[in-house]
């Protein structure tokens, strides 16, 4: 049985000393190991992720793929051991594809990346494979998802509501071909379709019906990532029909992927910097890429700090003022819990917008966020779309954190200017990066961490 009282203690926030200096070897990044699975087991032959992120959603992800009969062998490099590093660093995950066995069964967790990813995969296997997850994934939007596949050919049972738990009864191929999704609730019903489509007998075209369309850079990075192994890719901004992808049908390549670090996971610790006057160095950010966290260095430049990004990584300085700001995240969603902690930091009032999706990530975002910071003094209104925040002296407390890595680490941002705040479940950070109350405190020491 779960011992709660361990899991759920508090972790005292450590307040920062003065402004921090530190070097940050972030972890690999979620959006792109979850993918880069997907694309191996789909292949015609073996592949290799390098430093893989081995946290929660991922390992689910590998264990899911396990399930249905997809080889994963993980490997850790000679020189280095696993203790002591940084999530998946020196390690590598061999992928042997195989056609996708039946009976099998997933456990989704709460990650966004499983429960809508998989069914898709699922459905290329001959017989039934069952679904479900944490309590909460009961709560996150799957419909749109599922009317697409039964469209496409595949056959799904759930309880009406079209939602997690559900099964899968492939039989062995699925026709694929034209179908229309509203993913006004999340990108990843595109990306899933995507992901899988190169294998459907006709392919895929996908349209998209919504009024407004999320997290855009993750369906780019879902169609880099597609063409990168071989699949041919048709999109709206390469001059396609507007909110229309098409997917060929075709054999997918092994591939031998180094995983770029997780930028959004790179946030508190440039927070830190911005908010402390320090500045913080996280090596090996790419100079390109579809991870909305590349956003970091605009907003958080806004914000009041600069960065230069060179051969060392990305550096980010802070002055120790910080602006308030008032932008459209529509695109870079996830990032919304670090940069209203940081706006609750500032000088000036931040408005929020084009996030209403967040009430439907791990948790209710914009409700939790709202009631942590203003138990702590904040002012933050929630606003039909977003959040208000307005900048007022904060005091210490419990920061509840719903099972939601993203609202731990923006406590733990909070925590570094406000005395005494304790951050409830630190441990659900493992969600993305397990690591991370190390990395914390060894930038707080100053060390490389
Ligand atoms: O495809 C992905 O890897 C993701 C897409 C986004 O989901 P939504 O479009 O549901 O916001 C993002 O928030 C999530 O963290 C990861
Ligand atoms: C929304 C997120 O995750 P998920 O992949 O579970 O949707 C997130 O990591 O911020």
């Amino acid at each position: 049985m779960t011992d709660h009282s361990e899991t759920l203690a508090h972790w005292p926030a450590p307040a920062a000393p003065g402004p921090v200096r530190a070097t940050v070897t972030v972890p690999g990044s979620k959006s792109v190991t979850n993918r880069a699975l997907i694309l191996a087991a789909l292949a015609s032959d073996p592949g290799w992720l390098r430093r893989p992120l081995r946290s929660r959603d991922t390992l689910l992800m590998a264990d899911a793929l396990r399930s249905l009969g997809i080889g994963i062998e993980e490997t850790v490099s000679s020189s280095t051991s696993v203790s002591g590093l940084p999530s998946g660093r020196g390690e590598s995950w061999r992928v042997i594809p195989s056609t996708p066995q039946a009976p099998a069964s997933v456990d989704v967790g709460n990650a966004g990346t499983v429960m809508r990813f998989l069914p898709p995969l699922a459905a290329l296997a001959e017989g039934p494979v069952r679904f479900d997850g944490d309590p909460r994934s009961h709560e996150r939007p799957l419909h749109s998802l599922i009317d697409a596949l039964r469209t496409l050919g595949a056959r799904i049972e759930d309880d009406g509501r079209g939602a997690l738990p559900l099964t899968v009864h492939g039989i062995g191929s699925v026709d694929g071909g034209r179908v229309s999704v509203d993913a006004s609730a999340s990108s990843q019903f595109i990306s899933a379709l995507l992901l899988t489509g190169p294998r459907f007998n006709k392919g895929v075209e996908v349209r998209h019906t919504g009024r407004r369309l999320p997290s855009t850079p993750h369906i780019r990075m879902t169609v880099d990532m597609l063409r990168r192994a071989g699949a041919q890719v048709d999109t709206p901004d390469a001059g396609g029909e507007p909110g229309v992808w098409r997917v060929t049908p075709g054999a997918l390549l092994g591939r031998d992927l180094v995983i770029e670090p997780d930028l959004s996971n790179a946030q508190p610790f440039l927070a830190a910097a911005l908010v402390t006057g320090g500045t913080v160095t996280i090596p090996d950010w790419p100079r390109q890429t579809t991870q909305p966290g590349d956003a970091l260095r605009e907003i958080f430049t806004a914000m009041g700090g600069r960065c230069v990004l060179d051969d060392r990584g990305l550096t980010f300085t802070g002055t120790g003022r910080v602006r308030g700001i008032d932008a459209d995240l529509s695109d870079v969603g996830e990032l919304t819990p670090g940069i209203a902690a940081v706006a609750a930091l500032a000088e000036s009032e931040s408005v929020l917008r084009g996030v209403a999706h967040l009430r439907l990530h791990e948790t209710d975002r914009l409700a939790a966020l709202t009631k942590e910071i203003n138990s702590l003094g904040g002012d933050v209104t929630e606003t039909g779309d977003g959040l208000r925040i307005r900048p007022r002296p904060l005091h210490g407390g419990v920061f509840h954190t719903y099972e939601d890595h993203r609202l731990a680490t923006a406590g733990a941002v909070l925590g570094l200017l406000v005395e005494d705040v304790e951050i409830e479940d630190i441990a659900t950070t493992g969600k993305t990066m397990p690591d991370f109350p190390e990395l914390w405190h060894r930038m707080l020491a100053g060390e490389r961490a």
